[in-house]
């Protein structure tokens, strides 16, 4: 049976992700991101479902290093689930929320309901916690007087109490997960395939005039339209970036092979980061 890690423990949205999109395979939960990404490297898994980037807070970049600088492995799918925060507290918290002194969440999802804790939770402190399974089951071994920032499934998983529901500040929060495994074929995702894309790397020659122009332009003059680019540290000093871009369209043997060719022949460093059908959840 094809096994699947994801970003745990119970109750993440990870595991609502996949379980949304895969049904009946062997689940195993993970840590941390690094830890669910290395299990998929050492082959005790054979697919890894990953945060990629939120709506509201933007690329997980954990996800996207230990991708570039550590473990290569290509992205086969990504899935995209609607995000609801709310606050989680013990069954036991009898409370108002100004006693609540402690909040426990993954950075994204802290991030997600900056607003709520503002101005309903001033003095609380903020605590970050590898996700927001865990900071439920934080809440639901330590009790009273701490909370946590979760989905209903960590309620329900931790015995937890929904004390006010969708806490995020912006509607349409929603996150892309990326589905990884060194076999694409043994991926199945039933659902409706909305899109296919295509994410690259890209690294510019040393600094010159024009450079991130000329990159865009190899695939603007091909009408290949991107829905994503960014940078992120190379890691190697202040300055040094490479460019993550995401192209709307699967990998063809014409028009990608051609911008690599003329993107190397300024410099550039162009590898493949995975080409992928996209499927959008309803939870
Ligand atoms: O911590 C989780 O539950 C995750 O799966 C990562 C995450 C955190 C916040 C929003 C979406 C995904």
């Amino acid at each position: 049976m094809v096994k699947i890690g994801y970003l745990g423990p119970r109750g993440t949205f990870t595991k609502l992700a996949v379980d949304t999109a895969f049904n009946g395979e062997d689940k195993q939960s993970f840590t941390t991101i690094p830890e669910c990404i290395d299990a998929v490297h050492d082959e005790q898994v054979d697919i890894g479902v990953v945060p990629l980037e939120n709506a509201i807070e933007g690329t997980v970049q954990l996800t996207v290093d230990y991708l570039v600088h550590q473990v290569r492995l290509p992205i086969i799918a990504e899935i995209v689930v609607p995000i609801q925060q709310h606050l989680l507290v013990a069954r036991e918290f009898s409370s108002d929320l100004s006693e609540v002194t402690d909040v426990y969440s993954h950075s994204h999802a802290i991030a997600q309901c900056h607003q709520f804790l503002h101005k309903y939770m001033p003095d609380a402190k903020l605590y970050f916690t590898s996700s927001t399974g865990k900071a439920a089951e934080m809440v639901s071994n330590s009790g009273e007087k701490i909370a946590a920032i979760g989905n209903r499934l960590a309620a329900s998983e931790y015995g937890l109490t929904i004390y006010q529901e969708n806490i995020h500040d912006y509607p349409n929060n929603h996150t892309r997960f990326a589905v990884l495994a060194k076999d694409k074929q043994i991926v199945q995702i039933s659902h409706e395939t909305q899109a296919e894309k295509t994410s690259l790397l890209i690294t510019l020659p040393s600094d010159y005039a024009g450079a991130l122009y000329q990159v865009l332009a190899a695939f603007a003059w091909r009408k290949m339209n991107l829905s994503k680019i960014e940078s992120r540290p190379m890691k190697t000093g202040l300055g040094n970036y490479f460019f993550i871009v995401d192209v709307n369209q699967p990998y063809d043997d014409v028009l990608f092979p051609g911008v690599k060719a003329e993107l190397e022949a300024l410099g550039c460093n162009v590898t493949i980061l995975g080409t992928y059908p996209v499927h959008q959840m309803q939870l």
